[in-house]
């Protein structure tokens, strides 16, 4: 799924137009009906599945909210988590609302174990069967009758007829009659899909009032003709300032007031019609981004919609992962509106969110972790780690642990020789090798001893718990200049690269993932980390370029970036995870990925997804994220 900036899509938009021959309004209409889903859909999860057209699929959304790894409003494809409440699960566990014949026509309602209504359940070949079944015929879940055992269903013998009519399901709300939604409508395009919106919505039976920010007349283009349209249709319209417009009667509001066009805070109208939103305690559904949100940045101005859902339009704004954005746009829902993803790819390549299929298909990476049969510990490579102080040795056993369990076959740890005896067993399956002072710290003539032991490895890891010692960025300097193999460099290590100008050392034959927290990445970049959170993804493919290194921009949906201009943003892994040690272990899962053979955006990109993945994992097991500590995610891995 590619992530866009505002320009990125207006140069999109026009492709669309001039070399498709699109028209503009064709855009506006799929975006409206889109919108117009998306608010059914939730209509519908606020009737509990009830209601009667429900026409949802079975397991194809995931929202990550149980388990104690809480990710707010995250969904994504692929069935991974049994929700909470009743249902019908399919066999990833996701509830649907509804249960769907072999053609696809919904077909009853089915209840979880909790008791209630089984429903009616019909399998492929028609006949009433024990499984739920999705729209793609294929076996769904199991049905549990009132009584909580598994129910068998009617047997065989009774038949569905073979003929059938569906209708527009998506546009459909049996219960209707009891919504009515506020659509706020700003002047630009944005306003235009939300007037498209609710003509779809009050095509479904859903009361609908439009609310001009500013007057009807001064709309202009598509968003006119969807004025024009809505008025020859009698959709109900006041403006503000002029009439009275009572947030506390409708049940919805639709935020189309400034989308990816916008600047700077909003004003008048605007200002008091996103604070009446968010102050009316109903559910907004924001049309493409939240209004007020900087598309690019995700940085939010005041007031900024607080959303329930958003309906991001044909590609994801990176605005929309980035804090504090990502924490006002809820569930994001992103919904093409007939503008080709060649187009984008075409462009070369905006930043993409980091998903099993990108790792696939753009990173081209294998992300099976599979073991050739004849394969040996030789053949997974080997990690030298120089990691660990007096003080910190933990830091570089988390992260040589991480690197066996990630996959590698054999890891060095390099470390102060005093601390030997004391690390001696902690993990037996790993090699130690003394490069340092016998007062437990490392010294700028072990860089000799870390090159000697580099030689033959297949990948280098500096920095966790290493400390800072006198000379240590000419320690550095020999390590980046001598070592013939990618590094990884983290930690303290960072610390050292901030203070040289590494610009004009000897450039490096091998790649050098650099794998700061936003604090490292200040001192990096010069800024403050207050600056470096302004725009992650932007800072990260500017520094990854100009310095020619992979970057690992960690913290919640951390960003990597890469020298060729590539950016990737991971949403695996939840606020458990800041807790000392975590990002020791994710430098240990990348050294391990990249001896394995994974070149550098591979191993950073798919460490990335991993040790949120495994994040996820542990704090399910924990059953509270607060309770994480980093060791749980080498366990989990
Ligand atoms: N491919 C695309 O780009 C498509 C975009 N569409 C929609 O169009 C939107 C972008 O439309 P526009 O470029 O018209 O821009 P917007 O609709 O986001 O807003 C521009 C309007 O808002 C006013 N405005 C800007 N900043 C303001 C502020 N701080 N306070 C008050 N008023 C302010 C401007 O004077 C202008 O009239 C997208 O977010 C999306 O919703 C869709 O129509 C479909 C196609
Ligand atoms: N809110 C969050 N959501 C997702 N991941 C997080 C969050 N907070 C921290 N993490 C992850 O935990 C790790 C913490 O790394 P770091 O700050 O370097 O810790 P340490 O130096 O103690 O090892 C990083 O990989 C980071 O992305
Ligand atoms: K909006």
């Amino acid at each position: 799924m590619y992530i866009v900036t505002a320009q990125d899509m207006r140069e999109l938009d026009r492709q669309t137009i001039e070399r498709l021959g699109i028209p503009a309004v064709a855009l506006m209409e799929n975006a409206g009906r889109a919108i117009a889903e998306e608010i059914i859909k939730l209509c519908r999860r606020r009737f509990g599945g009830a209601d009667t057209s429900a026409a949802w699929t079975l397991g194809t959304s995931r929202t990550v909210q149980d388990g104690g790894a809480r990710q707010p409003g995250r969904t994504e494809a692929g069935a991974l988590d049994r929700s909470p409440d009743g249902g019908a699960y399919s066999p990833g566990g996701t509830r649907g609302d509804g249960v769907y014949g072999p053609d696809g026509t919904w077909v009853g309602r089915v209840y979880g174990p909790d008791g209630a209504w089984a429903g009616r359940v019909y399998g492929p070949d028609g006949t009433w069967g024990d499984g739920v079944y999705g729209p793609d015929g294929a076996w769904a879940g199991r049905v549990y009758g009132p009584d909580g055992t598994q129910g068998t269903g009617g047997g065989p013998g009774i038949k569905r007829p073979g003929f059938t009519v569906s209708g527009d399901a998506a546009l459909t709300l049996g219960r209707a009659g009891a919504e009515h939604w506020l659509v706020l409508v700003g002047k630009g395009n944005n306003g235009g899909d939300g007037i498209a919106a609710a003509r779809h919505l009050r095509e479904a039976g859903i009361a609908v009032t439009l609310v001009y920010a500013a007057a009807p007349e001064s709309l202009a283009g598509e968003a006119a003709l969807q004025r024009d349209a809505a008025a020859a249709m009698g959709l109900p319209a006041v403006v503000y300032g002029r009439d009275r417009v009572d947030f506390a009667a409708c049940s919805g509001i639709l935020d189309a007031l400034l989308g990816t066009g916008s600047a700077g805070a909003p004003r008048g109208a605007y200002a008091e019609l996103i604070a009446a939103a968010n102050g009316s305690g109903k559910p907004v559904v924001s049309a493409d981004i939240p209004s007020r949100l900087d598309a690019d940045t995700g940085q939010t101005h005041k007031p900024c919609i607080h959303a329930a859902v958003t309906v991001c339009l044909a590609f994801l704004k990176r605005g929309l992962l980035q804090y504090p954005g990502a924490g006002n746009a809820g569930q994001v829902v992103v919904r093409s509106i007939g503008i080709p993803a060649a187009l984008a790819r075409e462009g070369g390549g905006p930043a993409s969110l980091l998903t099993p299929e990108v790792l696939r298909t753009r990173l081209q990476g294998d992300v099976s972790r599979r073991r050739s049969p004849e394969g040996h510990k030789g053949t997974y490579g080997h990690v030298l780690l120089a990691a660990g102080s007096l003080s910190m040795s933990g830091a570089g056993l988390l992260a040589a642990r991480a690197a066996l369990r990630a996959g590698c076959g054999l890891v060095t740890w390099a470390l102060p020789s005093m601390l030997l005896p004391y690390v001696i067993g902690a993990a037996p399956e790993l090699m130690l090798a003394a490069a340092g002072g016998e007062n437990g710290t490392w010294s700028a003539g072990t860089a000799a001893e870390v090159l000697r032991l580099s030689t033959g490895r297949d990948v280098t890891a500096v920095g966790p718990g290493l400390g800072r010692f006198p000379g240590d960025q000419e320690w550095l300097r020999a390590l980046w200049e001598g070592i013939d193999a990618p590094m990884v460099i983290d930690a303290d290590a960072l610390n050292m690269l901030a203070d040289s100008d590494y610009s004009s050392w000897t450039s490096r034959r091998h790649p050098v993932i650099l794998t700061p927290h936003p604090g490292e990445m200040a001192r990096l970049a010069g800024i403050s980390t207050a600056e470096v959170q302004r725009d992650r993804i932007g800072l990260a493919l500017a520094y990854a370029r100009e310095h020619g290194v992979t970057l690992v921009l960690k913290g919640a949906h951390t960003v990597v970036a890469t020298p060729e201009g590539e950016a990737y943003v991971n949403i695996t892994g939840h606020p458990g995870m800041g807790t000392g040690g975590a990002g020791d272990v994710l430098t240990g899962i990348i050294a391990g990925l990249l001896a394995q053979g994974l070149n550098a955006a591979q191993a950073a990109a798919f460490g990335v997804y991993l040790h949120g993945l495994a994040g996820e994992r542990a704090a399910r097991q924990r059953h509270d994220p607060s309770a994480l500590i980093a060791g749980d995610i080498i366990e989990a891995l």
